[in-house]
This record gives structure tokens, sequence and C-alpha cells, in this order.
């Protein structure tokens, strides 16, 4: 399976394409935009998520609701364009008509903790904004519409159901433990920070409020659940074959992400060996784990248990109080660029993280699987499963 999306920030659209689905997998077009509606949601996000909405378009490879098992190309369309359809014409622009637009007047005091300083160094340009554009998280509704496709994909073919939840927003953290099942997304998605547990999810509103107050800034940790995976996914054969390193890179290059766990993750170097791996135990179900510390992968592959992994997303980098730079024109020191922002968007990172877990499962399944339609990469998973269960 390969994708990719294109677009800028204040583009008129973003696009997604997603190739190597089979023909049958169930999509619409209200699916979509469910989706993309839940990556708007979350306490802290900006004036933009008020006004702004998510235009979702077909452009292929869907028909009567149905995947055709071509590419799947989906437009978002960003309806802050006609303010912007000047500043960012894809043709040439006169220059008097350029000329006293504000929205044009070069950004020349880049943001630390932005794309914005070593983006102009290496392309060359004299000021942020051709930068900033497609660096800006806006890019993460493009992904979020194809994860849209590709969770249909693993709940159709595998039964696979993907969650996810806030378990750290700043100084404020939820009870170690909290594991949401699919049962639990109506109040999780109900929640404003997306925390199941109503004292953590109580402290991290508040958390957020304080930083605004303060012209600062919050980041936080997401994990993402995955129920069904079955055993084997990946492989232990090959480095970039590693179920554990795809989900890694995969949540890495989410705009903001700078570290990733799997399962227990970090805490697993701090204790000895007997406490940190999942015993394997006779039950009248087959053999199950005593444990979920691994997270769900062991050498690469999905044991079949919980598949669990975290994301840390650091503070927004556009800080209100605005932190030190330069001014490239002058050269001399200056404060950073600052226009409206996200306080913290750690909520709606969670939706994001969601849609690049469920994209690399996605591309697993299909390449244990196969198939060209959705019956043939069931009957292929239905046999895998049923021969395992004979051994
Ligand atoms: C959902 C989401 C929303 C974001 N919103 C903002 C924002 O409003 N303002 C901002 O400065 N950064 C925001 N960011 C983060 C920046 O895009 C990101 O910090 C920047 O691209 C640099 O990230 P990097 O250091 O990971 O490359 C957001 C990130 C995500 C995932
Ligand atoms: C538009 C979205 O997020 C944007 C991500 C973002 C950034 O710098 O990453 C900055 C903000 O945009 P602007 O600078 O235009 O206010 C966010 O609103 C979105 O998530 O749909």
């Amino acid at each position: 399976m390969r994708w990719l999306t294109a677009g800028e920030s204040h583009g008129p659209a973003l696009v997604a394409t997603l190739e190597g689905l089979p023909a049958g997998v169930p999509v619409t077009t209200e699916m979509v935009a469910g989706h993309l509606a839940r990556r708007r949601l979350g306490y802290g996000r900006g004036a933009r998520m008020t006004f702004e909405q998510d235009e979702v378009t077909f452009l292929g490879g869907v028909r009567h609701g149905l995947t055709l098992g071509s590419p799947v190309a989906i437009m978002v369309g960003n309806t802050e364009w006609p303010k912007w359809q000047t500043v960012m014409a894809a043709d040439p622009v006169p220059g008097e008509e350029l000329a006293g637009l504000a929205r044009n007047a070069p950004l020349t005091r880049p943001r630390p903790g932005h794309a914005d300083l070593a983006g102009m160094q290496k392309y060359g340009f004299a000021e942020a904004r051709p930068v900033l554009e497609r660096a800006s998280a806006r890019e993460t509704a493009a992904r979020v519409a194809l994860g849209a496709v590709a969770r249909s994909y693993l709940r159709e073919t595998a039964g696979i159901e993907i969650v996810s939840h806030v378990v750290e927003l700043g100084a404020a953290r939820a009870p170690h433990g909290i594991c949401p099942t699919p049962g639990d997304v109506e109040r999780l998605d109900a929640d404003p920070v997306r925390c199941l547990d109503a004292d953590a999810s109580k402290a991290m509103v508040a958390e957020i409020d304080q930083a605004r107050r303060d012209g600062d800034t919050l980041g936080g940790v997401v994990e993402v659940l995955a129920y069904g995976v079955p055993v084997g996914l990946g492989s232990h054969v090959h480095w970039d074959r590693r179920l554990d390193a795809r989900l890694a890179a995969a949540l890495m290059g989410i705009q903001a992400i700078k570290g990733v766990e799997m399962g227990d993750g970090f805490a697993l170097a701090r204790v000895p060996g007997s406490q940190a791996h999942d015993e394997i135990v006779p039950t009248d179900e087959g053999i199950k784990r005593a444990s979920g510390r691994s997270g769900g992968t062991e050498g690469g592959l999905s044991t079949g248990e919980v598949l669990r992994v975290r994301a840390a997303m650091k503070p927004i980098a556009t800080v209100p109080r605005a932190l030190r730079t330069v001014d490239v024109t002058t050269g001399e020191a200056a404060r950073a660029h600052h226009q409206r922002s996200d306080v913290c968007a750690v909520p709606a990172a969670g939706i994001v993280a969601e849609a690049m877990v469920a994209l690399v499962l996605a591309d697993a399944v299909a390449e244990k699987f196969g198939g060209d339609s959705v019956a043939e990469t069931r009957r292929n998973v239905r046999g895998y499963l049923e021969h395992l269960a004979v051994r």
C-alpha cells in the first residue's frame, strides 16, 4: 500500500491518495467527514478550528460507497481559501495586486520550534511563508481522511478497531493502566481533552486554561490501542519490516511528535527483566499473555495481544509570549512572528495518531493477506487464523 498527501495550509485544498486497497471496502463521504470532525475537537485549539470546515470530495477510487480497487483520491477543501487566493495563487500575480496585502507581509522573524528557519535556509527563501504553509499541521486533515479509509479496510477484513486517548497533558496525567476499548469512543470524543478519567480530564482542562492565561502553550502524550490485530503482522527478519519500527516512524512523522513508545516503552528500561516481559500462559482460549507490557509486538511481529503505542507531542511552537529570534532582513534580535494559534493540540494529535496507526496496520494486513477484493482478503485472514487454531 502506498499513500501521499499534497497541499498547503492556506491553499485551495489538501489532496490525498491511497493505492493498494482491494475492491469492496465500504467508504462514504460521511465516514471520512466524521473522522475529520473528531480531529477538529479538543479543548485548547485556536480560532481557525471554529470557523473553517473540512469539505470532503472523493475524486477517484470509490463508487456507490465501495472502493473499486483503483487508487482512492480524496480532496479536503480549505474553506479559508477565498481569503488567501491571491497570496497563495499558483499562477504569477502582478506585484501591484500583492503590494499592501497584509496577509502577504513577509514573515522574516522565523519561529523557534517550527520548520521556518531551517526550511528558509535549505530551500533558499527570504521569508517563512513558503515553508510554514506545508509544515503546518493542517496537512494532518489529509492523513485523517486516508486513515478513515484504512480503518474501514481493517474492520472489514480483519475486524481490527482503533482507539486513542490522552494520557498526559502538561503536568496532568491519567491514572496508569486505563485502557479504553472501542466501546469507549463515544465517551472519549465527548470529553474536552479525550481522557477517560474525569478527574484527570478536569486537571488537563485547568492546565490549558492556565497556559492560555500565561501566554504559553502545552504538549502531552497520546496512546493508541488497536484491538483484534492478528499475530504475525510485520516481521523479525529485517529492520524495515518490523511492525514496531514502522509504527514509530509513522507516529514520529506527525508534526510536533518527539517521542514514541511501544507499550511500557521507556519504563521497561528501568525495571529488571522479571518485571519487563509478558509471560506466556495456557488459557481456555489458547495461548495468551499474562500482561501487556510489550504493547503487542515482540521481535517486530504483532503478538495477537492488544497493540498499544504512545506518542509524545512537544508544546505548540507558536508561543503567544513570543520566543526570541532574529529578523533575517536586518540580522537584529527580534521576537518571533505570532498570529492566532492553538494553545494545545494534543487531543487532535491523538486522532492523527489513530490514522497513522491505521495506515501502518492496513499496509501490514495487505502485505500478509493480499487479496484483490475484501472477500478474498477476509478468506485469507480466516484461513490463517483457523490454521493457527489447529496448531
Ligand atoms: C493537530 C496539530 C495541530 C497543531 N497546531 C499548531 C498550531 O496551531 N500552532 C503551532 O505553532 N503549531 C501547531 N502544531 C505543531 C506544528 O505544526 C509543529 O510543531 C511544527 O510543524 C514543527 O514540528 P516538528 O518540530 O515536529 O517538525 C500542531 C500539530 C498538530 C499535530
Ligand atoms: C488548520 C489546522 O491547524 C493549524 C496548524 C498550525 C500549525 O502551525 O501547525 C497552525 C494553525 O493554523 P493557522 O496558522 O492558519 O492559524 C492551526 O489552525 C488544522 O488542523 O486544520
